[in-house]
């Protein structure tokens, strides 16, 4: 390596202010774990050998002869440095500038704005993240970056340089070869790393599953220097091999988890892992897993998405998301084709036959795994729904091909442990259903108190029939496609025409009957009163404490799916009301009684609680207020 004087200057450059807070945050929180640093620079030397051999599939001509694509890790005792270099993909100037000074990556806000200053949650974060190449500074105080990018001149190469303090240098230099070599001159306590044993030892832990050979310099042992002497030869200190081509059997957990955590960019291990290879009609291996923590970018339509697409062990893609479909964006992994064509484009993937077998077959193993976490490893299922569930309600739309396998996934918040958690199955709910009852019902509302509150839930409560209760955004949407399961349709308690007759005994619907006629008079007076604001009042059976509610009729969009329509810009229909009352209430008996003058406006306010009860705002509360008042202080004044 040469660094000469060209007409180019050396320029200093300020680091993006995210950078130096990651920087600080990095060698802060995760020096307990130092000996990463080591996994990332080599996974990125690794994925720039991948992206050369991918570019070099229509340009052959950037190998410039040199084909065999390899890693090297260096050391010198006396400089107290570590070099790792790459015959791959290189850096220009300019992509040196934005790669290793700036976070170009989706996500970049969420993470920063969920650091707590807890060193253990925000290392975790960081992890989550993604540590790469900015990691090289929890062991070093000064790190060079010398590169050069494939197709580039001899003449036209870089050397980054920088101390993690906030700005670095990028000066044009001269390099003999194409690739990347970083060098790391450690800290002074940091001496460990200047050690073949060591690093071997290190490069194997977190490495081996690379596929490309990571070579060292072998060693003799010198008995008369009395120490370890460097040969002029390299070995290969990895197997070598691309993971996913060995058989299962000569794969460790370890190295599943290394792996996953190359191509996830985790700090973590994964949750669980499929591994298959499938032959006949069309032949792959598919090496999938399912993540711990949802990415930071599990939402951002702009974010990652997808797994690593082979072809024939040449890597052709990151995130190709046609090979999965986009319910289960969050797994991670690697299929290996044996059937598309090196060259396969994105837009070739969006119409290729192959890959709609692909993403089939992915998709049912990947439900495989989650069915065998579900029925074997319930904890981590559990774990498993919270980061990834919302999600997953999509594939009930999504995927109609494998709704029932999804729904049987599915898991909820419900009455019968009155617990915000999400633990209750399709399949536990029907395992407890009463006799006579023949539907699955749920609540659905804009957060999980106001589902539970509800005052739908009284008759339901009272007869100890379950209800589920749903609060995710997703839940409507999922609702419109999930009509049923195990031959029970799913109903809304909220909506009208709810029809709990089969279970009432003859005795109580003698007595509704009766309760009907009663009302008649009153019921209609409230019609009157309330005319233009609700679409009908009618007597109701299922309140216990409430006086009224509000329902909509069984076809009609959700109270709570308006509102979240009308939030979200959209002109929502505008729905009126069912206002049904409590004939056993205190309230409606009151009424019966009001003075003449006063009954609209209780009308009025027995039809405002209600809505307020539903999670609805009121258009005019500052009436309600005025009406309620004059209401509490006797009325007719
Ligand atoms: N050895 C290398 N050769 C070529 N480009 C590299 C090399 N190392 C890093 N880069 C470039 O710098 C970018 C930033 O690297 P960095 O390790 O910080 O993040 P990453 O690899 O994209 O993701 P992660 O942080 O999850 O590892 C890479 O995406 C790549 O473009």
């Amino acid at each position: 390596m040469t660094q000469t004087d060209t007409n180019m200057a050396s320029e200093t450059l300020g680091f993006q202010t995210e950078v130096k807070q990651l920087l600080h945050l990095m060698i802060h929180s995760l020096y307990s774990n130092k000996e990463i640093f080591l996994r990332e620079l080599v996974s990125n030397a690794s994925d720039a050998c991948d992206k050369l051999r991918f570019e070099a599939i229509d340009n052959p001509d950037l190998f410039q002869g040199d084909t065999d694509l390899r890693i090297r890790v260096e050391y010198d005792k006396n400089a107290r440095s570590i070099t790792i270099s790459d015959n791959g993909i290189g850096m220009s100037r300019d992509e040196a500038v934005a790669n290793l000074g700036t976070i170009a990556r989706s996500g970049t806000k969420e993470f920063f704005s969920q650091l707590t200053g807890d060193k253990q949650k925000d290392a975790q974060l960081i992890g989550q993240f993604g540590v790469g190449f900015y990691s090289s500074f929890i062991v070093a105080s000064k790190v060079s970056v010398l590169s050069r990018r494939a197709g580039a001149d001899e003449t036209d190469a870089i050397l980054w340089e920088s101390e993690g303090q906030g700005e670095f240098t990028i000066a044009p230099v001269e390099k003999a070869d194409r690739g990347t070599s970083v060098t790391l001159y450690l800290r002074e306590e940091e001496d460990e790393f200047v050690n073949g044993w060591k690093l071997r030892e290190v490069l194997r832990r977190y490495s081996d599953h690379i596929s490309l050979p990571i070579q060292m310099q072998k060693e003799e042992w010198d008995a008369e220097k009395s120490e370890q002497v460097k040969k002029n030869e390299w070995e290969t200190v990895n197997q070598a091999s691309a993971l996913w081509t060995r058989p299962k059997s000569e794969i460790t957990d370890e190295q599943y988890q290394e792996f996953y955590k190359h191509i996830g960019h985790d700090y973590d291990d994964p949750l669980a892992w499929t591994h298959n290879r499938v032959e006949g009609r069309s032949e792959y291996t598919q090496l999938l897993f399912v993540p711990k923590h949802a990415p930071m970018d599990l939402w951002d339509r702009e974010g990652r998405r997808g797994v690593k697409l082979y072809v024939k062990r040449v890597f052709i893609m990151d995130d190709a998301e046609q090979l999965l479909p986009s319910y289960l964006r969050f797994v991670r992994g690697v299929i290996d084709s044996a059937d598309l064509p090196l060259n396969v484009s994105r837009e070739i993937l969006q119409e290729s036959r192959d890959v709609r077998v692909i993403r089939e077959g992915s998709a049912k193993r990947v439900l495989s795994l989650l069915e065998d976490l579900a029925e074997n490893k319930p904890e981590q299922y559990a774990e498993f729904w919270e980061q990834f569930g919302q999600v997953l309600k999509e594939g009930t739309g999504e995927d109609q091909g494998n709704q029932e396998r999804i729904a049987k996934l599915l898991r909820f918040a419900s009455t019968h442990d009155d617990s915000a958690a999400q633990t209750v199955s399709l399949a536990d709910y029907v395992s407890r259903m009463k006799e006579g009852q023949d539907k699955i019902y749920y609540v659905s509302a804009d957060s999980y108190a106001a589902a539970s509150n509800s005052p739908h839930l009284e008759i339901f409560r009272k007869k100890g029939l379950e209800v589920l209760l749903l609060s995710d955004r997703v839940d409507e949407w999922m609702l419109s496609y999930l009509r049923e399961f195990d031959g029970k349709s799913l109903v809304s308690i909220a909506k009208g025409g709810l029809n709990l007759d089969q279970m009432a005994d003859e005795e109580e619907k003698k007595h509704q009957a009766e309760v009907a006629e009663t009302f008649k008079p009153l019921v209609e007076r409230l019609g009157k009163a309330l005319d233009g604001k609700v679409k009908e009042v009618r007597v109701t059976g299922r309140l216990v404490d409430s006086p009224a509610c509000v329902v909509v009729d069984e076809n009609e969009l959700s109270p709570h799916l308006l509102r979240m329509l009308q939030a979200a810009g959209q002109t929502a229909p505008d729905l009126k009301p069912i206002l049904e009352i409590n004939p056993e209430h205190a309230l409606i008996g009151r009424l019966q009684v009001a003075p003449e003058v006063d009954f609209d406006e209780w009308a009025l306010l027995l039809l405002d609680q209600a809505m307020l009860a539903e999670g609805a705002s009121l258009a005019e509360p500052a009436a309600f207020v005025k009406r309620m008042n004059r209401l509490l202080l006797g009325g007719a004044v």
